[in-house]
């Protein structure tokens, strides 16, 4: 799938992909269902030619169906160059006495490239805590698949002028023992929880200062090389109205997104957004 438009240069000292990810939460309600819609994605983005470029003006996609559908997708998405994540992972145990458990290396040998650590609705819906966030991101470096770290404030927090100070501390505790080699496979998602579902996207030029106080303290707890080739999503009620001038923020380099994803002709035009 071809960009529509001039692609973002490639003389800035980092040039990172775009990759925008489409999280199917507990959506469809069938294999069928699910079946369609990836081969409806298919069709729509069929083409070979970005699947093994990391060239900046190639667009990455990648989709994170639910479990049980996950080598079904694998196979309708085969040669068409979207990659397939697992939306989480059990991070105490290989294997052994977990009822309802599925590991890193299950989702591996399915074919997952992504593991998504840290959504805010895993956060409170199933009680994952830094501490277990902060596991699941090594695990999945240790697996050999690429973590994508959700942050993110609550609308008290963002009205009490704490979105920065929530961010950071996510940051700091998910990332611990993540070495700076290693954050090279790391995408982070900046999720405002307030935005997820509800149709209110975030302004763009406030998603943009959140990007980059984001970058600003990888800088600090890695170095600034390490944090300008960090790819830094934004998630939140992104649609295809919303995505060009989101995409057009110097520190945003790909969007999560949920409810758009679920249609095959709206996840299609949000990841061939026009660059600005
Ligand atoms: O993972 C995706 C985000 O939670 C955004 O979901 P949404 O696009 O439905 O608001």
């Amino acid at each position: 799938f071809a960009p529509t438009a001039a692609p973002r240069t490639t003389t800035q000292l980092h040039a990172r992909q775009p990759i925008i990810a489409g999280n199917w939460k507990l959506n469809p309600s069938s294999i069928q269902e699910a079946d369609g819609l990836a081969k409806g994605v298919a069709s729509l983005l069929g083409d070979e030619t970005c699947a093994s470029s990391s060239a900046a003006d190639c667009t990455e996609v990648v989709v994170f169906p639910p479990f049980p559908f996950i080598s079904s997708v694998v196979d309708d998405l085969a040669g068409v160059g979207v990659g397939v994540g697992a939306q989480s992972i059990f991070h105490t145990a290989e294997s052994g006495a977990y009822t309802g458990a599925v590991s890193a290396s299950m989702v591996t040998s399915l074919g997952c490239q992504y593991v998504l650590c840290g959504h805010s609705e895993r956060r409170t819906v199933f009680k994952d805590d830094d501490e277990a966030i902060n596991k699941k991101v090594l695990k999945v470096i240790e697996d050999g698949m690429r973590p994508v770290l959700c942050i993110g404030e609550t609308e008290e927090e963002y009205d009490a002028g704490l979105c920065a100070d929530v961010c950071k501390l996510q940051l700091a505790k998910d990332l611990a023992g993540v070495s700076a080699a290693a954050m090279k496979d790391v995408v982070i998602a900046y999720e405002p929880v307030w935005a997820i579902g509800t149709g209110k996207v975030c302004p763009c030029d406030v998603a943009q200062t959140v990007h980059k106080t984001i970058r600003d303290y990888l800088a600090e707890l890695y170095d600034r090389s390490t944090a300008d080739a960090v790819r830094i999503q934004y998630g939140g009620s992104v649609t295809p109205e919303s995505v060009d001038e989101l995409m057009a923020q110097p520190d945003i380099d790909g969007c999560l997104v949920g409810g758009a994803s679920l249609v095959a002709e709206k996840f299609a035009r949000i990841c061939n957004f026009v660059r600005k």
